[in-house]
């Protein structure tokens, strides 16, 4: 049985008698000059990063165009590195899934360190400062989800650790904005070095949320005089700190039992899948599809990999904006939001399957085609409509990805602004369209409105998937049942920080309203009133 670790990879013969690809370039080599040379530290060693950006590396470690590895840093759920990191020495085994079922497997082995940024573990935050510390370091990337930015809770105010980490200064940061503000004030320190924060999450102008979220931190430790005035003017200054923005394409799902099942009958074990006590889903494999598209603002103070030998685009700002505005608000994430809570609401487990449901894949055609394409921002490098079909027609629709309605709902108070917000504003915005005349993108939103109270539409209790606002959104539901007429839906769709928009005063508010208590009537209300709206 072939398990994965650089004692067994050596082994060459077996793994390309199991089909595996192997890095070609000498790992203890790259190891060492990353010891001594660090380049790049990612933060958030979740899968997309393992799946697509660790990979994409891979490739210039393979054809020698690069010389030293990435370093994953973990500031959130250290249970990761220490159950998926170190018991197979950084690698992953990556799987990639086309449209018959076939699997490209590859041992991706371009990580060579993993560190938790962990203030209790000395060695750990020790080595991560000498990093920052170091002339170097090229750039840190982060791949932390949407909440990772945020520095308020529900009510505005800034969230408990991160007040107490304004109060203690850059000595002992807990949340990763004030970690990454503290190692960026070490590498002041040391010597006013430039480089680059570039964040790979599905957030509109993700590096300005970056950006933002950091001098925040800085200012306040500032203000309170715990750092000097000039580390402010060192991150505000672009020579020396960029925040480029970026957008990042590649469905990677949770690993899949069904995956591991494959890999055990094609001889290779100790694949075991982990929900870590933080509810990340993990494994010593990353399953993901094919298609990938990853493009960056070109602004790298510090030099950079030449990462677009491996595919990767640099381009400029505007065009980066552009295209991942494209995406995230009109050609992919707002069909991937609306059937996550409708998959979520009527039993489904895999988003192929609802593509295969007539009422759901009108629902996405109609918010994608009918209503966002009139709207669309056409970034030149990427085609729209094309993105829009590959998406449709063959992403979401591929049956041998594993990817699920659970996964996508997670978070989704992070996300609706966002995902809808923005084609709503370019409706308010355009004289010749009126955002109450939508139909599918106020029937996501009702759809998650009624995702909320957790009951599905056969009537049966639903287990919803993580949301930092859950709590407070389901307050708002507390005691609906099936059949109610009254509810306090109408606080949570006039949350602005929710929305983006304030949905009453352009028309939308109560018609949102009433496709929700359609929904509500009695069992089967959630895909009668899809039917009834995408006829
Ligand atoms: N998976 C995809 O299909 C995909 C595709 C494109 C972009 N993305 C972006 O990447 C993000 C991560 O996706 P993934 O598949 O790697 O998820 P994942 O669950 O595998 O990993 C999430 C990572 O974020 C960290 N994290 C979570 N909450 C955090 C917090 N509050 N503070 C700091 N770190 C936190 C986790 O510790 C983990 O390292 C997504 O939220 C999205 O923005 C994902
Ligand atoms: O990763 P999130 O939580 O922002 O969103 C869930 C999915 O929509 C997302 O991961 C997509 O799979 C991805 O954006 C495809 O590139």
């Amino acid at each position: 049985m072939l398990r994965l670790s650089l004692n067994h990879i050596s082994d060459t013969s077996a793994w390309t008698a199991a089909g595996v690809e192997l890095p070609r370039f000498d790992i203890a080599q790259v190891k060492r000059n990353t010891r001594s040379k660090p380049e790049w530290v990612h933060f958030g060693a979740g899968n997309i990063f393992r799946g697509f950006v660790a990979n994409a590396h891979q490739k210039l470690l393979d054809s020698g165009k690069a010389d030293t590895g990435i370093i994953a840093a973990e500031s959130f759920d250290f249970e990761m590195i220490d159950k998926v990191y170190k018991p197979y020495d950084n690698l992953t085994l990556l799987v990639l899934m086309n449209a018959r079922g076939e699997f490209q497997k590859k041992v991706v082995a371009s990580i060579v360190e993993s560190i938790t940024a962990d203030k209790y573990r000395e060695a750990d935050y020790d080595r991560l400062i000498e990093i920052f510390e170091h002339p170097s370091l090229q750039m840190a990337s982060f791949t932390i989800t949407e909440k990772g930015y945020s520095l308020t809770g529900p009510d505005g105010h800034f969230l408990g650790i991160v007040e107490k980490d304004m109060e203690a200064g850059p000595v002992q940061p807990i949340h990763v904005m004030s970690i990454v503000a503290s190692l960026a004030y070490r590498r002041y320190l040391k010597g006013r070095y430039p480089m680059t924060f570039v964040s790979m999450d599905n957030c509109s102008h993700n590096g300005d949320k970056l950006k933002h979220a950091v001098l925040t931190i800085a200012r306040e430790w500032a203000k309170r005089g715990l750092v000097e005035p000039g580390f402010i003017n060192y991150l505000e200054d672009e020579r020396n700190i960029s925040f480029p923005l970026s957008m990042i394409d590649k469905i990677t799902p949770r690993p899949s039992e069904t995956v591991q099942a494959a890999l055990l009958e094609q001889g290779v074990g100790e694949m075991d899948v982990i929900v870590t006590s933080k509810n990340t889903y993990t494994a010593p494999f990353v399953n993901a599809e094919i298609s990938e598209y990853l493009v960056i603002e070109d602004k790298f103070t510090n030099g950079r990999p030449r990462l677009e030998e491996a595919g990767i685009i640099f381009t400029d700002r505007d065009t980066v904006n552009k295209v991942e505005t494209m995406k995230v608000t009109t050609c992919l994430n707002p069909l991937h939001t609306a059937l996550a809570v409708s998959g979520c609401l009527l039993g489904f487990t895999l988003i192929a399957d609802e593509m295969k449901d007539d009422t759901l894949r009108r629902f996405v055609e109609t918010i994608g085609y009918t209503e966002g394409l009139p709207v669309v921002v056409d970034p030149g490098i990427l085609n729209p409509k094309q993105f829009l079909d590959e998406v449709l027609q063959e992403r979401f629709s591929n049956p041998f990805i594993p990817d699920t309605p659970q996964r996508i709902a997670t978070d989704t108070s992070q996300k609706v602004g966002i995902r809808f917000g923005e084609t709503i504003k370019s409706y308010i915005r355009r004289e010749d369209l009126d955002p109450a005349e939508l139909t599918a993108i106020p029937l996501a939103i009702a759809a998650w409105c009624r995702y909320l109270l957790g009951v599905d539409d056969e009537g049966q209790r639903l287990a919803l998937s993580p949301d930092p606002l859950l709590e407070t959104l389901q307050g708002h539901l507390a005691g609906v049942k099936l059949g109610d007429k009254v509810s306090g839906v109408r606080a949570i769709l006039e949350d602005e920080n929710i929305f983006g928009v304030p949905l009453y005063a352009i028309g939308l508010g109560e018609k949102i309203e009433r496709m929700f208590y359609e929904m509500l009537e009695g069992p089967g209300d959630v895909r009668t009133t899809l039917e009834k709206y995408l006829k």
